[in-house]
């Protein structure tokens, strides 16, 4: 029986292409960043963010990161102008990480990579559902965030206090009355390209948004990203870490950017 895809070497990122051959497509992602070869684009309009704690769902171990799911039955968290056309509604947030603090990112800025990635997981309201809007080359729309070591950052607490609830894979428990709003920068400058889903089935149907500004985040807070198991209950324990995929080949992609 075949495992499922991962991160480890008989399972991870260098072997996806065995299963899903879009592993090897012409928009993946994540891609190296090179701030001095992304192309201004003064006709980009500011991104427009506008979530409602109240539709915080709950928090989840998916096996893969952990991850905070909203209510996506209204326009009530929703991501608007940037790159996009229309209203893209809030699914979830997750992150990716290292197992230290030298690697994580999946995203790289001049080949450099940061501790921790965060994600924030829109989709198409022309679609009827984000299962629907998935597989569409204008389906999805992620904002990423790098992670820098420094200060202990006070508006992750919340999230990092939930985890030892969730330590194994599949286990869920209650998470309310969540902005995610507060983990964004103070700018939303931003370089935006064409790519996919960064996991299997790593479906080319993402219009990325990657922040310039990263947040913080302590050395302290990042071993509590690295306390999450990738197993389940009962399973030899594997800690949850370097769950990142590394940059994928441009192909000659354009990556613009919001700001000069
Ligand atoms: O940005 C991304 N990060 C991931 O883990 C991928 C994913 C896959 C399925 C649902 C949501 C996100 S796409
Ligand atoms: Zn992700």
């Amino acid at each position: 029986m075949s495992h499922g895809w991962g991160y480890e070497p008989t399972n991870g990122p260098d072997t996806w292409a065995a299963d899903f051959p879009l592993a090897n497509g012409p928009r993946q992602s994540p891609i190296n960043i090179i701030p001095k070869e992304a192309h201004y684009d003064p006709s980009l309009k500011a991104l427009k963010i506008r979530y409602d704690p109240s539709n915080t769902k709950g928090i989840l171990n998916n096996g893969h990161s952990f991850q905070v799911d909203f209510v996506d039955d209204t326009d009530s968290s929703t991501l608007t102008g940037g790159p996009i056309s229309g209203v893209y509604r809030l699914k979830q947030f997750h992150f990716h990480w290292g197992g230290s603090d030298n690697r994580g990112s999946e995203h790289t800025l001049n080949g450099i990579k940061f501790p921790c990635e965060l994600h924030l997981v829109h989709w198409n309201t022309k679609y009827p559902s984000f299962g629907e809007a998935a597989d569409k080359p204008d389906g999805l729309a992620v904002v990423g965030v790098f992670l820098k070591i420094g200060a202990a950052n006070p508006r992750l607490q919340k999230v990092l206090d939930a985890l030892d609830a969730i330590k194994t894979k599949g286990k869920q428990t209650t998470f309310a009355n969540f902005d995610p709003k507060t983990l964004l920068p103070g700018s939303l400058d931003y370089w935006t390209y064409e790519g996919s889903l960064t996991t299997p089935p790593l479906l080319e149907s993402v219009t990325w948004i990657v922040l310039k500004e990263p947040i913080s985040v302590s050395p302290a807070q990042m071993a509590k990203f690295r306390s999450l198991l990738f197993t389940g209950d009962g399973e030899a324990p594997c800690y949850m870490v370097d769950n990142y995929r590394p940059p994928q080949p441009l192909k000659g992609r354009l990556v613009r950017a919001s700001f000069k």
